[in-house]
């Protein structure tokens, strides 16, 4: 049986991010993807344009329309725009038994906000508590707690603090240091530190969204969290390695980048 994994996040035109990476990720992963759309987006390689939230009777709809009939084993959600929304997202994944991945995207890489100011609080106390796994890279760590990292050994102290919000575990992203590309994975007993060398490659547009939707994709297959956070780090190392040019600036990720090794 191929496992059905559904991510609940914005549409980026321009296919590096948002929905259009979450379920190339989950065809290199071989699982069956779906999407409940938040937002729209205006988006390339320069920047967001534009972005359009969906109503929340059109957010719950499709979730209801792919959950009750097809059935889920992951969740993954990314831009949430609103505080309507990330609550009524919260409260769906409440209800749903799956494991979910919560990346709690507030910016894109060009500095567009994601996220609504009034919508912080809201991924604070209802978002992050339902979550399996949640990713937050180093200035979602800031916006949502106040903690700044600098350095690999302040990793642990961002993550004890997106911890007390209550997500089962965090895995806090320190792709925006210098040096190799490490993360910290744990659940408050447990930790893991994944390394990969930093690719010299300004291609990154979707890291986020890909290693997300690519944890998810794992857990829906059965692995454990660790199991999942260190195929996922693996896979989106290779997309970046292999991140292309596109348009006029940040070209996104190769998340074919496995076919094509052999092709
Ligand atoms: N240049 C790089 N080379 C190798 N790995 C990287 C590089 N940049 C980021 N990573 C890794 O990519 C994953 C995503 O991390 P990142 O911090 O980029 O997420 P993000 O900030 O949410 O994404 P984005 O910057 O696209 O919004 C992490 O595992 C991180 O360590
Ligand atoms: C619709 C949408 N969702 C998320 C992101 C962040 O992308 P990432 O953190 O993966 O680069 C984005 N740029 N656009």
């Amino acid at each position: 049986m191929i496992p059905n994994v559904l991510t609940v996040a914005g549409s980026d035109s321009g296919g590096g991010a948002g929905v259009q990476a979450d379920l190339k990720t989950m065809l290199a992963l071989g699982v069956h993807g779906m999407s409940v759309l938040t937002a729209v987006t205006a988006q390339n390689s320069l920047g967001v344009q534009g972005a359009w939230e969906l109503p929340v009777e059109a957010v719950r709809a499709q979730y209801r329309s792919v959950v009750d009939d097809i059935g889920v084993q992951a969740v993954k959600t990314g831009m949430l725009a609103s505080a309507e929304l990330v609550e009524t997202v919260a409260e769906l994944l409440a209800g749903t038994d799956a494991p979910a991945v919560v990346d709690p995207v507030g910016v894109s890489k060009h500095g567009d906000s994601l996220l609504a100011a009034s919508a912080l609080d809201s991924v604070r106390t209802k978002l992050l508590p339902v979550a399996t796994v949640a990713t937050p890279n180093l200035d979602e760590v800031a916006q949502l707690t106040g903690v700044r990292v600098e350095s690999e050994e302040q990793l642990r102290r961002a993550a004890a603090a997106v911890l007390g919000y209550g997500p089962r575990w965090v895995l806090i992203k320190g792709g925006h240091l210098s040096g190799d590309a490490v993360d910290l994975l744990t659940d408050g007993s447990e930790e893991h530190w994944l390394r990969a060398p930093r690719h010299d490659n300004r291609h990154t547009h979707g890291t986020g969204c890909t290693l997300a939707s690519a944890i998810a994709s794992q857990l829906a297959k059965g692995h454990s969290v660790p199991e999942a956070v260190a195929a996922a780090k693996e896979y989106v190392t290779g997309a970046i390695a292999a991140g292309f040019a596109l348009g006029g600036g940040i070209g996104p990720v190769d998340h074919g980048w496995r076919f094509r090794a052999g092709s």
